[in-house]
């Protein structure tokens, strides 16, 4: 499909030629789509991301501040029809990420007595930075945590990335099954809420029949920096979030912690060079022990100061974390403080890329917030990368008094679609 397409026009076009009056519609003939697929706003409000590039849309993207992330389980047998949502997944996804509705005029011209082909509820609305960015489970090439008795229903049992495998049971976790898991996310991403919810909501119903919504989570707020330009955000426990980071620029960084590599797989895990590991875990934060705990104590635990969010013993924010300083003998930066235990001088060098968002899905019957981070890391092999710090982190890290994780899922994201490709195409062709 080609980037602007005659009959393509924007979702501010719509109702912008309507309230001048206009007939909209294909058949009427209107030409406009001028939401070009750039990648940063310009300053003529043209807030697009490219949808197609070598790899997808929302990993090293400036971390937009809103997130409506949906895994969904495949409910079809048949290969043909999930080939074919995936298609129609794909065409939909880059028109709402170029500000389009899912089809020409699908809200309100196909007539009175069709379902909109579009819900409609972002129709005036800009793209706000809008990224979809797809990945498959584990449970999709077979047997896994959500079902220990499924069959290799697709064909793809063979194409299975050996990293791509459930993710171990970790210390002091609690984890629901029914937010966890699933067969495929779609991870949305933009600055405006209802933009993100629209677009998951949209390819939910297309899809409707092939897959159903296991579990979704919204999130208000950015916990990470994924660009230089970006400032340091902050997570519910008030502190700087994202500080050390990889970004987008550390290209090097990036080949050797987040992308797979050719060598990482033999040739029939071959679809998966380019892509990444995403790591999902709903972390519930115990906000009212949190609270109670004084200031010192609170950056204690974080082994960074909460205002400037500078390593304990430093000045500022990007100084390096000395390990080695010591205050009567004991380490400034305490043995159990997380940012120490995190680090890549405890992880064998490991590194991975962190892009959560903050979450307040109100509160649980017990006059308790139910808040949290919902975190979301991309590596190269989680099983190298995420896992042995997780577990690190579960067994010694002093933040995990005040954590509940309750969710957890990993998804294979392959890398970006070329043009006129589709999700999945190297999978499943
Ligand atoms: C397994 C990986 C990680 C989980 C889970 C995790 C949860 C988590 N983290 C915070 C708050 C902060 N984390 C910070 C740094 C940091 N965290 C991780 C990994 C996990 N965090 C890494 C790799 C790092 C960077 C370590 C380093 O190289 O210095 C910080 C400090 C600021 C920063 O660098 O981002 C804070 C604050 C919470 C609240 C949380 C779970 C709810
Ligand atoms: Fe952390």
């Amino acid at each position: 499909m080609s980037e602007e397409s005659s009959t393509s026009f924007s979702r501010r076009a719509v109702l912008g030629a309507a309230g001048a009056g206009l007939v909209v519609g294909g058949a009427a003939g209107v030409t406009g789509g001028y939401f070009a697929g750039s990648s940063s706003d310009d300053g003529s409000g043209d807030q697009t991301v490219a949808f197609r590039g070598d790899h997808q849309a929302g990993i090293t993207t400036e971390a937009q501040d809103r997130l409506h992330f949906a895994a969904f389980d495949v409910v079809t047998d048949s290969r043909d029809e999930l080939v074919d949502m995936l298609k129609k997944w794909t065409d939909a996804a880059d028109r709402m990420t170029r500000g389009l509705e899912t089809v020409d005029d699908g809200a309100l011209g196909l007539g009175d007595y069709t379902p909109p082909a579009d819900t409609g509820e972002a129709l005036g609305l800009s793209p706000a930075h809008l990224t979809l960015t797809i990945g498959f489970g584990p449970g999709l090439f077979g047997p896994s945590a959500s079902d220990p008795n499924r069959k290799d229903r697709f064909g793809i049992a063979a194409r299975k990335p050996a990293a791509l495998a459930d993710l171990p049971m970790f210390a002091q976790e609690k984890i629901e099954p029914g937010r966890s898991y699933g067969d495929i996310c779609i991870q949305a991403c933009a600055d405006d809420p209802q933009v993100a919810v629209h677009a998951i909501r949209n390819l939910a119903r297309i899809g409707v029949g092939v897959v159903s919504v296991r579990w979704s989570q919204l999130g208000f707020g950015r916990t990470s920096s994924t660009t230089r330009g970006q400032d340091t955000p902050r997570n519910m426990f008030g502190f700087k979030d994202g500080t050390a980071n990889i970004r987008a620029e550390d290209t090097g960084v990036l080949d050797e912690h987040v992308w797979v590599a050719e060598g990482d797989n033999p040739p029939a895990a071959q679809w998966m060079t380019g892509g990444t590991y995403l790591v999902a875990r709903r972390i519930r934060m115990d906000i009212e022990p949190w609270d109670r705990q004084n200031l010192k104590e609170q950056e204690t635990v974080i082994g960074r100061t909460k205002g400037e969010g500078a390593p304990i013993g430093k000045e500022s924010e990007f100084d390096e974390p000395d390990f080695n300083m010591t205050t009567y003998g004991a380490p400034m930066i305490a043995r159990t403080a997380h940012v120490r235990l995190a680090h890549p001088d405890q992880n064998n060098g490991v590194q991975i890329l962190r892009r959560g968002y903050n979450f307040t899905d109100g509160s649980d019957g017990f006059g308790h917030l139910d808040a949290g981070l919902f975190f979301i890391a991309f590596n190269r092999d989680s099983f190298k990368q995420f896992v042995p710090m997780q577990q690190t982190l579960s067994r010694k890290d002093a933040l995990t008094e005040y954590l509940i994780p309750n969710g957890s899922a990993i998804f294979a994201v392959p890398p970006g679609v070329k043009d006129g490709e589709w999700w999945g195409q190297r999978l499943f062709a």
